[in-house]
């Protein structure tokens, strides 16, 4: 898989053409898979656990290495395909993976240059309700505070594609919900292009634009959420909705989620 950082059109925040990786010769992981995202655009992906939701979003953040370099060999391992992503890119993770020995203003500016960078790095945390505790450390934050500086660490350089592995998963469900709302006033006033890979049905409707299962290595079902100002998970409209994506995991009638075999 060759990744083009920047050469896209205005059409077009991501596209993905045909891409396939393996890790061993006997099952891909993904097999044929195409996607566009258009700049601005929230999509969540869902799909069972083994999927190749993490496998997609790295070869995305360009941190997986037989993608990167085009059709390509390590041992077992393949990959090949054309993806093209915006020069820039942030990613967050499950974990803040923020740095122990700094503190949360330096974790936000960590790598940004030029004069305005502390200045930049104080309004972002702001933005996501840290004001005043530039200049506590990590440690005296709770989990959902930590990825409170992950959002604004990744924000403040302003990336054009924001990929998120399952962000809020270790967070309780009321700080979920406090975050879902962050998130989507963050992306309202930034309006980066999302990838949002998740477990979480609900999380997905509550804040993509499009939806999508992920199963045999490719895109297997796509549904646009078009909920406008009733996003809330007690709405007749939002249950249909939900149990179409369970339905397409493999969960309708409360069925457990199976692995991939
Ligand atoms: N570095 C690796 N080496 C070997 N196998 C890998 C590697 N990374 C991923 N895999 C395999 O690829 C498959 C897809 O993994 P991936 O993490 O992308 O799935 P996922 O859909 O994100 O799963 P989950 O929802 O459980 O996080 C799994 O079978 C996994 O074991």
């Amino acid at each position: 898989m060759a990744a083009h950082p920047g050469g896209l059109t205005a059409a077009a925040a991501v596209q993905i053409r045909d891409l396939h990786r393996s890790f061993t010769d006997d099952r891909p992981v993904l097999s044929g898979l195409d996607l566009t995202i258009a700049p601005g655009e929230f999509v969540a992906l869902l799909g069972r656990s083994g999927s190749g939701k993490s496998t997609l979003l790295r070869a995305l953040a360009g941190l997986d290495r037989v993608a990167k370099d085009g059709n390509s060999k390590d041992g077992d391992a393949s990959g090949s395909g054309d993806v093209t992503v915006p020069e820039q890119v942030s990613v967050v993770f499950q974990d803040s993976r923020l740095l122990p020995w700094q503190r949360v203003l330096r974790n936000v500016v960590l790598g940004l240059q030029g004069p305005g960078a502390l200045r930049r790095g104080k309004e972002a945390l702001a933005e996501v309700g840290l004001a005043g505790r530039e200049r506590a450390w990590p440690r005296e934050l709770s989990g959902g505070e930590q990825q409170r500086v992950a959002l604004a660490r990744s924000l403040v350089r302003e990336p054009e594609l924001l990929l998120a592995d399952e962000p809020f998963g270790a967070l309780d469900a009321l700080t979920r919900i406090k975050m879902h709302g962050l998130l989507r006033a963050l992306h309202e006033r930034h309006r980066p292009a999302v990838l949002l890979v998740t477990h979480d049905v609900d999380e997905a409707i509550v804040l993509a634009d499009r939806v999508l299962v992920l199963e045999g290595g490719v895109v297997k079902t796509e549904r646009r959420i078009d909920l406008d100002g009733t996003r809330d998970p007690s709405d007749p409209r939002f249950a249909a909705v939900r149990t179409e994506l369970l339905a397409a995991l493999g969960l309708a009638g409360g069925a457990e989620i199976k692995e991939n075999p």
